[in-house]
């Protein structure tokens, strides 16, 4: 059963050839069998998830059932889950449990589809390796000795290994698409404001965006259908029509305009990766698409930027765990004080910290003009670079790391170079525009991945695009071995 896409297996459930309760036991077997080793999962609920199939085998006996009624999911840890705990990957919120349900999650419940249970991440999405979660790391299924990514990377790991249909996950610098990219799923992150935050504990707000990670561009656009659209109890949620994602999948390539920003393909960048970018490049000539250089001149800067804006909103952000209303709590405090430090210091892993005082520093009296103004002013530029490519372009097509997945422990004690991970990601953030990564080949048994990123609200038109390539290559169809 595991063998399907979220598509066939909604295809499979309403022509009741199997029942959401069989496939939802089938997962969790799945997860109790390779979970041990993988650590996708930091909660798994089972007796919710069983809970959730009988009432969607019930509506869908009642003739009731949508595309994603009856689908096993699990759900990345920062969104909130009534009643289940929502550890953020964070020893601070261990004994969390969430007493209300964020916009996305209720979203899915409304669709009727299953929760098994919460994924690993980096603590508080602070990474790009999946190491700085307080309950471990995670395992690339490909190779078990690399890193699925990060922050999502426990969604990514578990939707490569079949561990569950598809799952959401959050990006605010990269978070969805280079663990995709790292383990050959299909991830997007949506425009900024296209998907509610509500309920979704909050990173970097400003660049923050849930999506879906799933095994194709079809299977991603019928979960974003379900995510997507104006949430009131966001300030930040746009109010623009959601379209039919899935309609617009077969629309033919010819005339597309590609573009590749020539500093995307410098130094840096892994040859077997150039060289299977490349190949897609052809593969999308072959289609009928245009290809030409493009620029994005103050690319090189979005890193340093964005290491000083999405610190500098954590530490505003992360201020609420003080020991008081939630969260973790020091033993016998000796006076108030005590009890914030000694709460943070003891709730809050290394990279956290070192995130909490970056961002302190960065945004305190006599430095803001220095460093926070600065990173917004470079912020507008780089959105402006989008906005002047989108006029001679439909979309950029570019790699989504500038190496495959890299080795457990590789690059834990240098975090800058665990940053320039994220080089080919973040710009989108810094614009708030979307991007899908999508399978582009492998290189030594490990995927590579290629990103297509597009003018704001052209959701569509990415997920149209991928599909067109995943009817035309295999990448995406490949599961590791064992799985
Ligand atoms: N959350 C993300 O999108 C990941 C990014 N690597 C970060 O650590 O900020």
């Amino acid at each position: 059963m595991h063998e399907k896409t979220l598509a066939e297996l909604s295809q499979a459930l309403r022509s009741k050839a199997i029942s959401s309760v069989e496939l939802t036991e089938h997962y969790l077997k799945r997860i109790e069998q390779f979970d041990g080793t993988l650590n996708s999962y930091i909660s798994v609920t089972p007796e919710l998830a069983l809970q959730q199939a009988r009432a969607a085998d019930a509506r869908i006996a009642a003739g009731d059932a949508g595309p994603l009624t009856g689908i096993p999911l699990a759900h990345k840890d920062l969104f909130c889950t009534r009643g289940v705990r929502t550890s953020c990957g964070s020893k601070m919120l261990d004994n969390f449990i969430a007493p209300y349900e964020s916009s996305v999650t209720q979203r899915f419940i409304d669709a009727g589809a299953v929760m098994l249970g919460k994924t690993n991440m980096d603590e508080f999405a602070m990474g790009s390796s999946n190491e700085s979660s307080f309950y471990g790391a995670v395992r690339n299924p490909w190779n078990t000795e690399h890193v699925p990514g990060g922050s999502s990377g426990g969604s990514a790991a578990a939707v490569a290994a079949r561990l569950c249909a598809a799952a959401t996950g959050t990006d605010t610098g990269g978070s969805i698409r280079q663990p995709a990219g790292f383990t050959a799923l299909t991830g997007l992150k949506p425009t900024y404001g296209r998907v509610s935050r509500w309920g979704m504990i909050a990173y970097a707000s400003s660049l923050d965006q849930g999506g879906p990670m799933a095994r194709s561009a079809e299977d991603c656009a019928l979960m974003l259908q379900a995510m997507a659209g104006f949430d009131a109890k966001d300030s930040t949620s746009v109010e623009q029509p959601v379209p039919d994602y899935s309609a617009s999948l077969n629309d033919s390539l010819k005339g597309l305009r590609i573009g590749l920003p020539r500093e995307y393909f410098g130094a840096g960048l892994d040859s077997a990766t150039a060289e299977a970018i490349q190949a897609a490049v052809q593969q999308f000539q072959a289609l009928g698409a245009e290809v030409r250089e493009i620029s994005l001149p103050n690319a090189e800067l979005a890193i340093p930027a964005y290491y000083v804006i999405a610190p500098a909103e954590a530490s505003s952000n992360l201020s609420r765990f003080d020991g008081v209303r939630f969260g973790h709590r020091c033993d016998n405090p000796a006076d108030l004080t005590d009890l914030y430090k000694r709460s943070r210091a003891e709730g809050f892993g290394a990279e956290v910290k070192r995130r909490i005082m970056v961002g302190a520093y960065a945004l305190s009296a006599g430095y803001y003009d220095a460093y926070y103004l600065q990173a917004q002013k470079i912020r507008r530029l780089i959105k402006n670079d989008f906005i002047a490519a989108y006029e001679q372009v439909d979309v950029i097509l570019c790699p989504t790391a500038p190496t495959p997945a890299f080795r457990i422990g590789e690059k834990i004690d240098d975090p800058v170079s665990l940053y320039l991970t994220d080089i080919y990601t973040i710009t989108a953030n810094l614009a708030g525009v979307p991007g899908i990564a999508l399978p582009a080949g492998f290189a030594n048994g490990l995927p590579i991945g290629m990103q297509l990123l597009g003018p704001y609200f052209s959701e569509a038109r990415l997920l149209n695009i991928a599909h067109q390539y995943q009817q035309h290559s295999d990448w995406h169809t490949r599961t590791p071995d064992g799985y």
